[in-house]
């Protein structure tokens, strides 16, 4: 008999090749199946969509090839995932060879069946080669009311969960009390065991969260029941973890953005911690939200266990859960997916969710201990000394902090030693010569770097131009704060008698592999007095004796013209905030210090109460009014080009070929602008908002304007594009 298979392989978007390729097999295959077939001259890896026994229309013998092997001893990629694959690639505008080939780990791509067997062998040695060490190991702290409470609510609750709880409040806790109930609830007999998917914005930002999950489930369930899946990792240490996960093994994968697409047979819950974080979403390829693509995956995953494990052969259309259904009366239903998402600044969507009773709210405002958020003091810069980078009353309170065996952070989002250097003769400026953007001085390596395309020269000894020796940097970045730090307060004496140490934390000082584990042990251990870093030291942290945290150059994202910049900045001080104060004992006297020329902006108004549902309710009435999401609802075109011209008029000639399509009526075309920093290494760059008040619209619209895109392509006016791409709810504009 011979079987008609309809198999996916990774196409670009563009490539025209359609949704899947179909080949000849004399074997059933079923759907999920890893296979590696013919493509051109080349073998590749492909993914069985379905797998007829009559052959498409028009289809003959002849005209097809055979599938070339099959990947065994691996068990099919089940229909949730396939169901996520397909909708994250209909949602984004993207192939579907393109996602769900990204979706799998590369090193798959380049194994045949018997080096996979080996794999999967020395895998299954070492999963039984570990056995629990203390199978009743499951200690925890004793839970706070609130947690307690939030814990009793999720396990009720039927709806997706937003978990606002202010930092340090132990979200942590509740992270691990819930994954502790999934891996304790046994699955139904040859059914996966359960799992557990956590995600975080950067893993290696909290190796302290990695280690309190091993900590915690490793001697119960074994060491490799915990594994890791982020872009840090090599193809093999992916591959590993991604096995381990797919055949069950692994029952919590704690990862980045790119886990949401890891193959998780048993997942039963999907924690998202720091849920706000842009870094869940995509800037390239698929341009997905793992956050979003979470909630859907957790309602996919809920209505095929309801449907009694069918795993959505039946259809592809997901039904919605019944309402409320044992949210009320106690009863759980059981068993489903439950989602997760916690944040002390959720983001503006979830918050409206929430508001809306589509997610459910679960607030834990107190921290653990009782301890009080710190005290917010906005220093004038109008009052200050003219020129001054730090404000003297800001340096006096932190010697005192010093003084007393207590430490602080300084927070610039800024690296570098200044973001241009000048000659103040002839107004030579730093200029990158392929960018438009400034390089920026690094100190000491002595070089002018671009931050956009990553060109490097050493730093010359006098102007370019007019050969000046006096060239002089302007403006200040993590590298000037740390040294100038160092300096103001170099008669600082720690209690023990040592001078005060200043330390930088940032992408230049993190680069090598380890830096910056050995760098949050420094202040763990109290080696370090103060940190200056980037917004790499407001994530999540645990810091215990963190007293004072200064913002000292926010003023520039108070003006900004992306309308989601308050959004951003907002979180970021209370996250940097949150880091101050966490031990109760001391948290009376921690506080946060932000220097500005702008003391009455109302966004420091209601920083000072720290009252986020205010500022959330502000920033959504303004939103609302103006149409903007989450209730409007907005795409961007992109274009990449040699000239800005050509970029703008492939847009144009999009916008104008886009008369017709269906919901045009509905859809808002602004016109092609230049992105703010317009030219990256050499290529200009422009975009093109699309806004409606309708998703099903926008949905339908950019489905059928994807093949007038491609044909744009090749307009006369386009020569020179680049690339374009679709980018679906954009978090920059
Ligand atoms: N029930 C508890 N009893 C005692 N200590 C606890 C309890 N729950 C959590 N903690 C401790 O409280 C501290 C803060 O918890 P955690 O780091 O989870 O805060 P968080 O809510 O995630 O804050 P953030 O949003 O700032 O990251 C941690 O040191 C944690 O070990
Ligand atoms: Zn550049």
């Amino acid at each position: 008999m011979v079987f008609w298979p309809s198999i996916v392989v990774a196409t670009p978007a563009h490539s025209g090749v359609g949704a899947t390729l179909t080949y000849r097999s004399e074997l059933s295959l079923a759907p999920g199946a890893l296979v590696r077939v013919p493509l051109g001259s080349r073998e590749v890896l492909g993914v069985v969509w379905d797998c007829p026994d009559t052959p498409p229309e028009g289809l003959t013998e002849a005209r097809t090839k055979v599938v070339a092997g099959v990947l065994e001893g691996l068990p099919a990629l089940n229909g949730c995932w396939r169901q996520l694959v397909k909708f994250s690639a209909q949602y984004y505008q993207r192939s579907l060879g393109e996602v769900a080939l990204a979706a799998l780990p590369p090193q798959l791509r380049e194994l045949d069946s018997t080096q996979l067997a080996r794999r999967l062998k020395r895998r299954a040695k070492a999963a039984a080669g570990v056995p629990p060490t203390a199978p009743e190991a499951l200690q925890g702290h004793d839970l706070s009311a609130e947690q307690a409470e939030a814990l009793q609510a999720l396990a009720a609750a039927t709806a997706p969960v937003l978990l606002y709880g202010a930092t340090g409040s132990g979200k942590t806790e509740v992270y691990l009390r819930a994954t502790q109930a999934v891996l304790e609830t046994a699955a139904p007999e040859n059914e996966a065991p359960t799992q557990v998917l956590v995600m975080v914005p950067e893993i290696n930002l909290t190796p302290q969260l990695e280690a309190r999950f091993r900590e915690r489930f490793e001697p119960a369930f074994g060491a490799g029941s915990v594994v890791c899946l982020h872009s840090g990792m090599t193809p093999a240490q992916r591959l590993t973890s991604w096995l381990a996960a797919h055949t069950g093994s692994a029952r919590i994968v704690l990862g980045t953005r790119m886990a949401v697409f890891a193959s998780l047979p048993g997942l039963r819950l999907i924690v998202v911690d720091e849920e706000h974080d842009p870094s869940y979403k995509s800037q390239e390829g698929a341009r997905y939200s793992a956050r979003d693509l979470a909630v859907y995956r957790a309602k996919v995953e809920s209505e095929a266990l309801a449907a009694g494990g069918a795993l959505l052969q039946a259809g592809p259309h997901p039904r919605p859960l019944p309402e409320g259904e044992g949210a009320r009366g106690g009863g759980v239903v059981n068993p489903r997916c439950q989602v997760l998402l916690g944040s002390a600044t959720p983001s503006l969507e979830s918050w409206h969710a929430a508001d809306q009773g589509r997610y459910l709210r679960l607030e834990m405002p107190g921290r653990i201990g009782g301890g009080a958020l710190p005290r917010l003091r906005l220093v004038d810069m109008n009052h200050q000394p003219k020129g001054a980078v730090l404000a003297p009353p800001l340096v006096a309170a932190m010697g005192e902090r010093i003084a007393r065996g207590e430490q602080c952070l300084v927070l610039l989002n800024r690296r570098g030693y200044a973001p241009v250097l000048a000659c103040h003769d002839c107004g030579w400026k730093s200029g990158c010569p392929h960018c438009s953007a400034y390089r920026v001085f690094h100190k000491l390596d002595r070089t002018l770097r671009c931050h956009h395309c990553g060109f490097t020269e050493r730093v010359p000894r006098a102007c370019p131009d007019c050969g000046n020796l006096d060239i002089a940097p302007v403006g200040r970045g993590t590298e000037q704060i740390e040294e100038q730090l160092a300096g103001l307060l170099v008669d600082v004496k720690r209690p023990d008698g040592q001078p005060a140490r200043v330390a930088r934390m940032d992408a230049d000082s993190t680069r090598l592999k380890g830096s910056l584990e050995v760098q949050l042990a420094a202040l763990h251990s109290g080696e370090v007095d103060v940190l200056v870093g980037t917004q790499m030291i407001a994530k999540g942290h645990d810091f215990r004796r963190i007293t004072l945290v200064a913002g000292i150059n926010a003023d520039s994202a108070l003006f900004a013209s992306d309308y989601r910049a308050p959004e951003r900045l907002f979180a970021l001080l209370m996250q940097a905030a949150g880091r101050a104060g966490r031990d109760a004992a001391q948290s009376g006297a921690s506080e946060m210090w932000i220097q500005t020329w702008y003391p009455q902006h109302p966004l420091f108004v209601t920083l000072k109460k720290h009252d986020y549902p205010a500022f959330a309710a502000e920033q959504l009435t303004e939103r609302e009014q103006a149409g903007m999401p989450p209730y409007g609802f907005q795409a961007l075109l992109r274009a990449d080009a040699r000239t800005q011209q050509a970029a703008q008029a492939f847009l144009n000639i999009a916008a104008e070929q886009a008369a017709g399509l269906p919901h045009r009526d509905q859809i808002t075309l602004y016109p092609a602008v230049p992105l703010t920093i317009q030219r990256v290494a050499n290529v200009e760059r422009a975009q093109m908002l699309v806004e409606t008040d309708s998703r099903g619209a926008l949905q339908r619209f950019l489905s059928a304007w994807q093949p007038v895109l491609h044909a744009c392509r090749s307009a006369p006016e386009a020569k020179g594009l680049v690339r374009w791409a679709v980018d679906v709810d954009p978090l920059s504009i």
